[in-house]
């Protein structure tokens, strides 16, 4: 049946699919509709199409299938629908006199002759403009939004969709959607291909192969390549298109030819020369980062004695003796434009940088500190005494909209306008992506003494490369390892044991440690219960700290021990339902329990992990009496949290970071949120915790190596437990394959340097 009415009220609206549960007015009866409307708003007047149901709860109400918004008829509903807030800047005073003036000829009028709006008492030439155009991008909007329907795509993303392309949308549908991936922030491959196929876009088009060969290798930097064989890339797309391999040959070769992919020989994991495939913005990532690295490798003046002279002044007054390797690595810092530092926890790293600071602060130098996390920074803030920041801030990451090109970050320190500082020490290297170090590279310029300190052994970046490894194995630039563990370090256990599992020795497991458990457990379900225990009441009092400092690290995401099922369990116990807390329906990972939806809860009081590096989010730190005294903008992949206060009315949640900076999140970007009970030991790199807790049963060999075993267990401060199968945590340490991960950077140094060499 037909309904005709006018929305008087809209009780409920999903903005992710339109679903919505409006009041309708038809003659003068207020009827409860529920459908899903593309585009809707109060005081429209709609026709509709269905029949009314009985809900349980709610009684009688009409149940939409289709809708059409058509244009108000008589003057009183002109009136209603702009007075509804329908047009910006025209209230229900306004409405009235316009209505007055032209009756039901109103909408006409506006669409016809606007210019004679001005007619109307209040209304000046230029607001007449005004609502025209709003009428018109109403208008426009309303029809792009019914249009982008019919492919499929939800309320926000054509929304997205159409301020991206305005009236062009209906060409680069129809006969490229794949732009669409291209362009916009959250469509991907899948949901382009989605629409091309409703389109009617064949299987084999030119812009479907092409669009999925640039997929595959966007999802192969995903997982931390640069480029990959020419052959795992065909394979890949194909079994992602369903295509035959000659089609996906030719187009790889064609993107080569219009220089959109990079074909390079390269050795692969047996040393044999084999063709690899970059996007070309790796490419040329690496060959900048190769050339800037080869300039700032500059030798500087000085003579050994001078040298070691300084050096025994500040051993005197720091009151320490380095040993050997650390007072070559001052030496070299001194005597080099670029240096590597790398040894493993314990091995004297931060004794080192202070000593160098020393150095360099006695000649008058300027000196920047900087690591990759805030968490990183903040640490070495400490052990230095010296301000460090995270490199983002340090390099100005620019705050407006414009400070993210294709989601990438947009410094205001570049190469028009360098850092001014004459050292710079970057401090947990083993973290730095591709792209953060093409940007800190850009900003530095030769002549500034560039210092990179990491343990290589970690976990690489979560971003793709692996820039430390590769400028190590390059062996083109001054290198120091530490590997001497200092005394008072060889006490802890935990770094005793570290450097055990990263030679691939056994680790004694009988607990007699004051700082390295192992709990043996086999049941998942007991596990679980143990972690709890753990968390909530040993640890806090073990190590003289928050709960909310203990942190759990796993090795997965998925099954009963994976990250997904720690924080449902973590989150019940820790955190639990309280009427005086507000919570709302959140995440996609956790599954089960939870009435079917696949969905969890945010609740005040949580511990939540930011999951992608945004340049935007602007955050603020207040005082007691409220008033903002830092602001800045920039929330980082990793940056841990504490939901304070979730509005539902303003839509928005507020999360404590680190050092009291305040964020607020709308709720469409909750996804940019995770609980963080429990986190991935990737996602945990480059942070230090009092105590950690570490579930271990068993897992994917490739993943259960012993890189990972290791990072996990130096982040502990003060205290690691594992609980679960010696078996395993045995076999991880035995595991010495790493995941590979494939980067061209090492070798394109070094062709580099040798093209340079050839050219003197
Ligand atoms: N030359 C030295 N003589 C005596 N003790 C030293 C020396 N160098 C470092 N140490 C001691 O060894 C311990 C570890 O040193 P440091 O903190 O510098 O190492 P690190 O490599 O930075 O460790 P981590 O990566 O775990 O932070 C510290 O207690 C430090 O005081």
């Amino acid at each position: 049946m037909k309904l005709e009415g006018y929305v008087e009220h809209i009780i409920y609206r999903n903005a992710e699919n339109g679903y919505s549960v409006l009041n309708l007015m038809a003659d003068e009866n207020e009827i409860t509709v529920v459908g899903v409307f593309s585009y809707i708003g109060e005081g429209e007047l709609v026709e509709l199409e269905g029949d009314y149901t009985e809900h349980p709860m709610y009684g009688q109400q009409f149940k939409a299938e289709r809708f059409e918004v058509k244009t108000p008829k008589d003057a009183l509903a002109m009136e209603r629908y702009l007075a509804s807030g329908a047009v910006k800047g025209v209230g229900a005073a306004l409405a009235a006199r316009i209505v007055r003036r032209f009756g039901a000829k109103t909408f006409e009028i506006m669409e016809r002759e606007p210019e004679r709006l001005s007619e109307v008492k209040g209304i000046s030439d230029r607001k007449a403009r005004e609502i025209t155009e709003q009428m018109e991008e109403k208008r426009d909007l309303r029809d792009a939004m019914v249009f982008l329907q019919e492919y499929g795509i939800s309320m926000n993303l054509a929304v997205k969709i159409y301020q991206q392309y305005g009236q062009e949308i209906y060409r680069i549908i129809k006969e490229n959607p794949y732009r669409l991936a291209d362009d916009i922030a959250g469509v991907g491959f899948r949901t382009a291909d989605e629409i091309a196929k409703r389109v009617g876009i064949r299987e084999d088009s030119d812009f479907r192969i092409r669009s999925g060969i640039l997929y595959t290798l966007l999802n192969a930097s995903a997982e931390g390549h640069t480029c990959i064989p020419e052959q795992m890339l065909l394979n890949r797309t194909v079994e992602l298109l369903g295509v035959p391999p000659e089609s996906v040959e030719r187009h790889v070769s064609d993107l080569s030819i219009d220089r959109k992919l990079i074909r390079k020989a390269l050795p692969d994991s047996r040393g044999q020369e084999t063709v690899f495939v970059y996007a070309a913005s790796y490419y040329y990532a690496e060959l900048s980062i190769a050339a800037m690295l080869y300039h700032l490798n500059l030798s500087m003046d000085e003579t050994d004695a001078v040298i070691d002279t300084r050096i025994s002044k500040i051993e005197k007054a720091t009151k320490t003796t380095l040993d050997e390797h650390q007072r070559e690595a001052v030496a070299e810092a001194v005597r080099n434009g670029l240096l590597i530092l790398t040894g493993g926890p314990g091995t004297g790293k931060t004794t080192t940088i202070n000593a160098m600071i020393h150095y360099f602060e006695a000649e008058n130098l300027s000196i920047f500190l900087a690591a990759p996390t805030g968490r990183a920074a903040k640490r070495m803030t400490e052990a230095t005494g010296c301000q460090a920041q995270t490199i983002h801030r340090m390099l100005e990451l620019s705050g407006g909209p414009e400070s993210a090109v294709g989601g990438r970050a947009m410094f205001a320190r570049n190469e028009e306008n360098p850092l001014e500082a004459d050292v710079i020490i970057i401090d947990e290297m083993s973290m730095v992506d591709l792209h953060l170090m093409q940007a800190l590279l850009k900003a530095v310029v030769p002549g500034t003494r560039l210092i990179l300190v990491g343990d290589v052994n970690q976990l690489p970046s979560v971003g793709p490369g692996s820039i430390l490894q590769d400028m190590i194995r390059s062996e083109t630039f001054p290198v120091v390892r530490l590997t001497k563990i200092f005394r008072q370090a060889a006490e802890s256990d935990i770094i005793v044991n570290a450097h055990k599992i990263n030679r691939g020795e056994p680790v004694t497991l009988d607990n007699k440690s004051r700082d390295f458990f192992f709990l043996q457990r086999q049941d998942p379900n007991i596990i679980l219960r143990v972690v709890l225990a753990l968390v909530q009441e040993k640890m806090p009092r073990y190590v003289n700290a928050e709960i909310s400092d203990i942190q759990v690290l796993t090795p997965m995401r998925k099954g009963a021990l994976g990250v997904d099922n720690l924080n449902r369990v973590l989150q019940r116990y820790l955190n639990p339902e309280d009427k005086d807390k507000a919570e709302i329906p959140f995440g996609h990972g956790v599954a089960a329990e939870d009435g079917g939806t696949g969905k969890g809860i945010l609740r005040v009081g949580d511990k939540v992990m930011q999951i992608r590096n945004n340049y935007q989010l602007e955050w603020e730190v207040r005082n007691r009496y409220g008033i903002a005294i830092d602001k800045g903008v920039g929330v980082f992949n990793g940056d841990m949290g504490i939901v304070r206060a979730i509005n539902t009315f303003a839509e928005e949640v507020t999360v404590e970071f680190d050092e009291g900076r305040m964020a607020s999140y709308p709720f469409k970007q909750l996804d940019e949120l995770e609980l963080a009970y429990a986190i991935t030991v990737h996602k945990s790199q480059g942070s230090e915790y009092p105590a950690v807790v570490i579930p271990l049963l068993s897992g994917p060999r490739p993943l259960m190596n012993r890189n990972l075993l290791y990072t996990a267990v130096t982040r502990a401060r003060s205290c690691v437990t594992l609980v679960g199968s010696a078996a395993t945590f045995q076999a991880m340490i035995e595991n010495g394959t790493e995941q590979k991960r494939y980067t061209g950077l090492c070798e394109t140094i070094k062709s580099y340097i040798s093209s340079q060499m050839s050219d003197m």
